[in-house]
């Protein structure tokens, strides 16, 4: 029996008190960190709140939350031109201070402020999926691993590896050309072009990410095609198409989570089957001679790759490349699939593209030629994911304490998350048809604020990767295929985690084109 100040106290009664007291001293202990929260950022303007623990969080869900569009343009109407306020909240467990912003002034300000604002915050899933790779590592100056990193993988998306990647990209898109012919046959058939895109941009980085020839589109053929795969291998590129989903999944868990929470034994059984799953694809690469070698490829390419004799090790190049692995292919995947709708949604737009395409031999085309061949079609591209941004905020951290907009101080280790969504909605930027479709806004260039890929040191490494796949494949599948939509059908709702998709598919009517 356990004895308080001398007096014997009966084991219940221990229990009964800390049963009492432990939420007790939680809520005080998030009552007390709120209203700091509250009188901090006292002098900056934000939207009423309603209460002040969880209030931030509620308000990021009504603006970052699962149907973004209309809390957007609700915002809009409610908070009038000061829409985009610094919406400070706090966020339970990190304990952090955070503010929320899509006011362009301030974006500004943090993009000039370039020492201050260059790493992203600890805490998120990355940490701990894939703790070694970019999307995880802290830019601590030039020597860190992160710098070394940038340097090492950014040389694989120069002209000489695009120039590698093209023949394996236009392999998988007469893939995706087969498969779609079999599934429509004839007249018009209703596709989920973002299953299709989803498989197809892994099958391209399957390839020249992890060097085997991936064969994940075939697995949407009709069971009976006499191409049809084996269930072994359905299962073997299914088994790398689960794996990546579940890594995606996972990741988006952690962020925010107690660390423990990963060991549920459920969770945690699956996640060492995706480790299993994929490591084994990796040391597929890198150890084995069964793979061919001869398709130029990202793993073998890090593998050789060195500054003044410093390699990544196994481990490092484990997760850089599964850091590609996620941040390249449903982005890609997800934003021409917007674009696709848009396409099917406009019929012009779809007749300028087809007059663009028609004249090109695109089964045989470099990727390095893409821009200049397809300047429309680019445009589009670029249209539909300002309307879509495909990732819907960029995160980042205060490295010191700092005054933002003149006035607002903002404590060191602070979280700014800027809404790119709302960025992209600004009319003071875009003009009044904000909402609408119209790539030949980006005839002129796009303005300082159209940030779909980040920004400063940090912005996506594989933006020109992702425009020239994404722009191939729409060109390439407007060449082969006419897009409608059923007359009437509802607009597909958007789902956002990491990646913004559309949570039922996006199903378009298609048809073979004569050649
Ligand atoms: C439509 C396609 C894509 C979009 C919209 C996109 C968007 C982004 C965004 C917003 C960031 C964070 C930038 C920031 O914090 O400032 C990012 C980072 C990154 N992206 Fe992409 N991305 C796309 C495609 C790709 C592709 C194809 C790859 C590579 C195969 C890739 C690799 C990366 C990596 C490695 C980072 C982390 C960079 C770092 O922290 O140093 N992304 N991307």
């Amino acid at each position: 029996m356990p004895s308080i100040g001398g007096v014997d106290v009966p084991n219940w009664c221990v229990a009964a008190g800390a049963a009492v007291l432990t939420p007790a001293a939680v809520y005080a202990y998030l009552l007390r960190q709120g209203r700091a929260r509250q009188a901090f950022f006292a002098d900056t303007p934000q939207p009423k709140e309603p209460g002040p623990i969880f209030a931030g969080i509620v308000e990021l869900e009504k603006i970052q939350g699962q149907r973004p569009i209309e809390p957007v343009k609700k915002h809009f109407k409610d908070l009038g031109l000061t829409w985009g306020v610094r919406l400070p909240v706090w966020l339970f467990p990190n304990m952090e201070f955070m503010l929320f912003t899509a006011d362009p002034a301030i974006i500004g300000e943090i993009q000039s402020k370039k020492d201050l604002f260059h790493s992203r915050p600890s805490g998120t899933g990355f940490d701990t999926t894939m703790p070694k790779g970019l999307l995880a590592l802290r830019n601590t100056g030039p020597q860190s691993s992160w710098a070394l990193h940038r340097r090492l993988v950014a040389p694989l998306f120069s002209d000489k590896f695009l120039e590698g990647y093209s023949s394996q990209v236009s392999e998988k898109a007469d893939m995706l050309r087969f498969v779609l012919n079999a599934n429509i046959q004839e007249g018009e058939v209703e596709c989920d072009i973002q299953n299709y895109m989803k498989f197809v941009t892994l099958d391209v980085i399957g390839s020249i990410g992890f060097g085997f020839n991936s064969k994940a589109t075939m697995t949407l053929l009709p069971e009976q095609h006499p191409k049809a795969l084996s269930k072994a291998e359905t299962e073997r590129e299914l088994s790398f198409s689960d794996a990546g989903e579940l890594l995606l999944f996972e990741t988006q868990r952690r962020t925010g989570e107690p660390s423990f929470a990963k060991y549920w034994p459920p969770r945690y059984m699956r996640w060492l089957s995706v480790q299993k799953v994929l490591g084994k694809r990796i040391d597929e690469v890198l150890e084995s001679g069964t793979v061919d070698n001869s398709r130029l490829n990202m793993l073998k390419a890090l593998q050789d790759a060195h500054e003044e004799g410093r390699k990544m090790s196994k481990a490092e190049l484990r997760d850089e490349i599964l850091t590609l692995l996620m941040a390249g292919h449903e982005t890609t995947g997800y934003t021409t699939s917007w674009a696709l709708l848009e396409v099917a949604r406009n019929p012009e737009v779809q007749e300028k593209i087809l007059a663009e395409a028609s004249t090109l031999d695109l089964d045989n085309m470099q990727l390095t030629h893409v821009q200049g061949s397809l300047p429309y079609t680019w445009m589009v591209w670029q249209e539909a994911l300002r309307l879509r941004p495909t990732v819907i905020g960029h995160v980042r951290q205060a490295e010191a304490d700092v005054t933002l907009g003149g006035k607002y101080s903002i404590p060191r280790g602070t979280l700014l998350v800027i809404s790119q969504l709302m960025l992209a909605h600004n009319e003071d930027t875009w003009g009044s048809d904000v909402m609408d479709f119209r790539p030949e806004r980006m005839e002129k260039g796009y303005p300082d604020m159209y940030l779909p890929f980040g920004f400063g040191g940090r912005a996506c490494i594989g933006k020109r990767l992702a425009y020239v796949e994404g722009v191939y494949l729409l060109a390439f599948i407007v060449k082969n295929f006419n897009l409608r939509i059923q007359e009437g059908s509802p607009a597909p709702t958007p789902k956002v985690s990491i990646t913004q998709s559309s949570e039922d598919g996006i199903n378009l009517l298609m048809s073979k084109r004569r050649q």
